[in-house]
């Protein structure tokens, strides 16, 4: 069988002496969406930021496409262009014009030329309605649009891997739909992406693979359908009692 397109193996990481990732094993296919849900500190952002290599773990490995990353003699800036991120605030360049921020990494990270670099970021920006923002400053566009043009960014490069740290949460209720359906976009045009989130409903329905993180340590994992209507575990089933409310509901957005 093929390796996956990532791989992580007993990751291990600490602050101090706090041990905020005990040991996680995880396998995500190409193609595949996974969304890490579980309590504020259970340890998601730092999983991320391990992927990304914004975090060196103690122990374990992170393999993309079979290749360890998490060797030290790996440059983070090679791996990056691999691994496209998005954070809960936009961290758009604000002295940067929209399009500029979005072809910045293609052209200076992969070195690919202005023009190319350019029509590409173009095609995207017009894909999310904003091409005409194209010369704007980020300041001139609300926060949806900012996240929005700062997804399209980590995607200019067209990387193997997609990671979305909770992405709406900075965002005043009715600018989250319009992101959550660009991400729902990509997931359907085959983007790996591994996501986290407090959108419940959001992972419900749009992950195929749901993994709730428990204080460093993946308590369950399964499809939408597994974690969310039949969680083998009592501490899975105690965090989503959190959420019913959301759950019950169907609050996304129809396009
Ligand atoms: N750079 C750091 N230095 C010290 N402690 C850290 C650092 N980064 C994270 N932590 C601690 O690690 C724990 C896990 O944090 P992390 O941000 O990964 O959790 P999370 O599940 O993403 O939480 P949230 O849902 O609130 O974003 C927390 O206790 C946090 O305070």
């Amino acid at each position: 069988m093929s390796d996956p397109l990532l791989r992580l193996t007993g990751i291990r990481k600490s602050f101090g002496t706090a041990e905020v990732l005990r040991g996680i094993d995880l396998d995500v296919a190409e193609g595949d969406v996974v969304a890490l849900i579980g309590a504020s500190g259970s340890g998601k952002s730092t999983l991320l930021r391990v992927i990304n290599l914004l975090e060196r773990v103690d122990d374990g490995q992170v393999l993309l496409r079979g290749e360890d990353i998490s060797d030290p003699r790996v440059k983070p800036d090679a791996v990056r262009a691999r691994i496209g991120v998005v954070f809960q605030h936009f961290n758009l360049f604000p002295h940067l014009s929209v399009l500029d921020n979005v072809t910045l990494a293609s052209r200076h990270v992969l070195r690919r030329d202005r023009a190319e670099s350019e029509a590409r970021a173009l095609e995207l920006l017009g894909r999310i309605g904003l091409a005409e923002h194209a010369r704007s400053y980020p300041d001139r566009l609300s926060g949806g649009q900012q996240q929005r043009v700062a997804i399209v960014r980590a995607i200019a490069t067209d990387p193997d891997l997609l990671l979305l740290d909770e992405i709406t949460s900075a965002l005043d209720p009715e600018l989250v739909g319009d992101v959550l359906a660009l991400v729902r976009d990509l997931a359907t045009a085959g983007t790996t992406i591994v996501m986290a989130t407090h959108e419940m409903a959001f992972a419900r329905d749009v992950a195929d693979r749901v993994v709730f993180l428990d204080r460093g340590v993946i308590a369950e994992e399964g499809t939408p359908d597994e974690v969310f209507r039949r969680p083998r575990e009592q501490r899975t089933r105690e965090f989503l009692a959190r959420f019913s409310e959301p759950l019950a509901g169907d609050p996304l957005p129809r396009q």
